[in-house]
């Protein structure tokens, strides 16, 4: 299924309501390449992997796919040209890469397709291949997440960086992945307004021709991580028709609700939430710590709140792993779950 040319709301309704109601996001995307032992201790983070293990791409979406995702979100996050080029490849071979990036995606995909064909595996929670609608996210991460300097998590970017860095930043990765063969663009982990802002103005400067979803990070619950308010924000995406799902992600379980409830008084647009496992991310030590008290395990029980406060997409975001996305697709499709 592609969304190309059709009118946008109209398409992510269609989607939603092929899957069911309610789409399944696949879940932390760099987790599973570390845990599949790759070092990702590197200014490319993810993105590392499209130059060293693109079978292992393949492979971390093909699980997602397995575990029941409807939407997989390319490794192109922290692809961009400038971080490519400061590894001294040519700007030529940088955007290569970031179409790589989709081209993996769409391969899982259509060998998944072909093995649903074949009966190869059931569908989780008996959901029929019918049913079972797959788009391909392209991903587009901060200007924060190029630094590597821990301002994905603070959205402070100076004073020296204004709207137009921020899109000139972005311009031509953007124009890349629109043309890729994506059936959506996902912009992660926005820290600020003005990021938010910066997209919205590229989508309509460039005529992106395929829909977006704008996800947004906090740490209180309240605001995005750089103290914008959550409703700006959100705001910002739903006067952008090229929008067509807004939410969260690489949140803590335990904020999520509140913030659903913010959103969706600002917005009709479906509401995309894929947080991470509540441990939090030390930026000098760049790595992820344990935080007091809830686990894994409580963000899968609160699937059920989280989609009776409005939301519609789920999925997880950094530390969560297929299981994770199996236990989510459980929870949604199981009728008893449903009717919990
Ligand atoms: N899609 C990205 C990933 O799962 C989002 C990262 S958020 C820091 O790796
Ligand atoms: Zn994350």
């Amino acid at each position: 299924m592609g969304l190309e040319g059709v009118e946008p709301s109209a398409l992510i309704g269609g989607f939603l309501a092929e899957c069911g109601g309610y789409a399944v996001v696949d879940g932390g995307f760099a987790t599973e390449l570390e845990r599949h032992g790759q070092d990702l201790n590197d200014p490319l983070w993810s993105a590392k992997c499209l130059i060293s293990s693109p079978q292992l791409v393949r492979r971390v979406h093909l699980d997602y796919l397995e575990a029941g995702a409807n939407v997989i979100i390319s490794a192109s996050y922290q692809a961009t040209i400038q971080g490519f080029e400061a590894k001294g490849l040519s700007a030529e071979e940088a955007e290569t890469l970031i179409k790589r990036s989709v081209d993996i995606a769409c391969e899982a995909r259509q060998i998944y397709l072909q093995r649903c064909a074949k009966g190869c595996w059931d569908f989780p929670h008996g959901r029929k291949t019918t049913q079972r609608p797959v788009l391909v996210a392209a991903s587009v991460g901060s200007y924060g997440a190029y630094l590597a300097d821990g301002s994905e998590y603070s959205g402070n970017y100076g004073d020296l960086v204004t709207l137009e860095t921020l899109k000139d930043f972005h311009r031509r990765r953007v124009q890349i992945l629109a043309s890729s063969g994506a059936d959506l663009i996902a912009f992660e982990t926005i820290p600020n307004k003005l990021e938010a802002q910066a997209y919205a103005e590229l989508l309509e400067e460039e005529n992106i021709n395929i829909p977006a979803w704008f996800s947004f990070n906090s740490k209180d619950g309240i605001n995005v991580v750089s103290g914008d308010s959550i409703a700006e924000c959100a705001y910002i995406a739903d006067s952008c028709d090229r929008v067509v799902a807004v939410g969260i992600n690489c949140t803590p379980p335990r904020l999520i609700h509140g913030l659903i409830l913010s959103i969706k008084k600002v917005t009709n647009k479906p509401v995309v939430i894929y947080p991470n496992s509540g441990e939090t991310y030390n930026a000098e030590a760049k790595q992820w710590e344990k935080s007091e008290g809830k686990t894994g395990e409580d963000f899968v029980s609160y699937v059920g709140k989280w989609r009776d406060a409005g939301a519609s997409l789920f999925g997880g975001c950094c530390r969560t792993t297929p299981n994770t996305i199996r236990a989510i697709s459980r929870v949604l499709f199981d009728k008893a779950s449903l009717d919990n």
